[in-house]
């Protein structure tokens, strides 16, 4: 499998840095597309991939998967065009899918190509669960509370304890683009981004950037909590989901799928 990278920061950077070793996965980066040059330019000549700043180029390689590891608005600009040049798409900056019109498009257009777009499961866990309970419709309640250092939400350290935002996951990935995606994931395996509420709390005491989830329906009900540690090079970004990127790269090569 041949894996082409949309962003030159942190996650991208981890992955090029896992999959030098040919071990790792059956598969190898061949191809980053950013706009910071210089940044560009030095991952592309320590990892030995192509560095494009066009997306026409890029997909002109022959690329089977396109990791995007950007932000939301470079996924908004790039999926179309890497789902309609038939190749399969992780996309990480999930809140691009806030707006549900966009996921149909987006659907329908993976279909006629015949490709995939995945969302992997971040930096969080419990969507097989969501998806099982919501199966014929029967989950009723999810919320998710996001407990971030000042650090990890980009506020200044000496910001005090407290509830920055209360509300539903649509307000939620507005207000923190950088910080909730997985309340859009929550969402989208759920029963969707008004009615899954999102608390968002800054905590200077704490160490790790921590979801608590709760969720109850027909099944009964369900508490995760994760306390992931950030990243060294971006504290907004949990190492889970970095990991769940590579994991999901790993399952899409597999021929069984476990889960759901
Ligand atoms: N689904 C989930 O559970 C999670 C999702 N995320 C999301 O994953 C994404 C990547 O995270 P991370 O790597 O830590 O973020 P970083 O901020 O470290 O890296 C993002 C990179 O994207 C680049 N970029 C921005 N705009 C464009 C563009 N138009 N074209 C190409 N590259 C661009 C930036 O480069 P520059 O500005 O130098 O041009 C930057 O280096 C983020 O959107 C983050 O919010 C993070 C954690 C969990
Ligand atoms: O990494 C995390 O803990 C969550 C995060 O930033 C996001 O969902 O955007």
């Amino acid at each position: 499998m041949k894996i082409g990278i949309i962003g030159t920061g942190n996650i991208a950077a981890y992955l090029l840095e896992q999959l030098k070793d040919a071990n790792v996965l059956n598969g190898e980066i061949t191809a980053l597309l950013g706009r910071n040059i210089e940044v560009g330019e030095r991952l592309a000549s320590r990892y030995n991939v192509d560095f494009h700043t066009d997306i026409r180029e890029f997909l002109s390689a022959p690329l089977d998967m396109v990791v995007e590891a950007a932000t939301i608005e470079a996924a908004a600009l790039y999926m179309k065009d890497v789902v309609a040049s038939k190749k399969n798409m992780m996309i990480s900056s999930v809140g691009v899918f806030q707006d549900v019109h966009l996921l149909n498009e987006m659907t329908a257009l993976a279909k006629l190509n015949g490709v995939q777009i995945t969302l992997p499961s971040g930096a969080i866990g419990g969507l097989d669960l969501l998806k099982s309970a919501n199966a014929v419709n029967g989950l009723k309640n999810v919320q998710i509370t996001t407990r971030k250092s000042p650090a990890s939400l980009g506020l200044p350290y000496e910001q005090k304890e407290e509830l920055l935002f209360e509300g539903s996951a649509l307000q939620a990935i507005q207000k923190f683009p950088r910080n909730v995606n997985v309340a859009l994931l929550l969402a989208l395996a759920g029963i969707g981004a008004e009615k899954t509420k999102v608390r968002v709390i800054v905590d200077p005491a704490i160490k790790r950037n921590t979801h608590t989830i709760e969720a109850d329906g027909d099944f009964g009900e369900m508490q995760l909590h994760i306390a992931n540690n950030p990243m060294p090079a971006n504290p907004k970004t949990s190492y889970l989901a970095a990991l769940s990127i590579l994991e999901a790269l790993r399952d899409d090569a597999s021929g069984v799928r476990i889960g759901n």
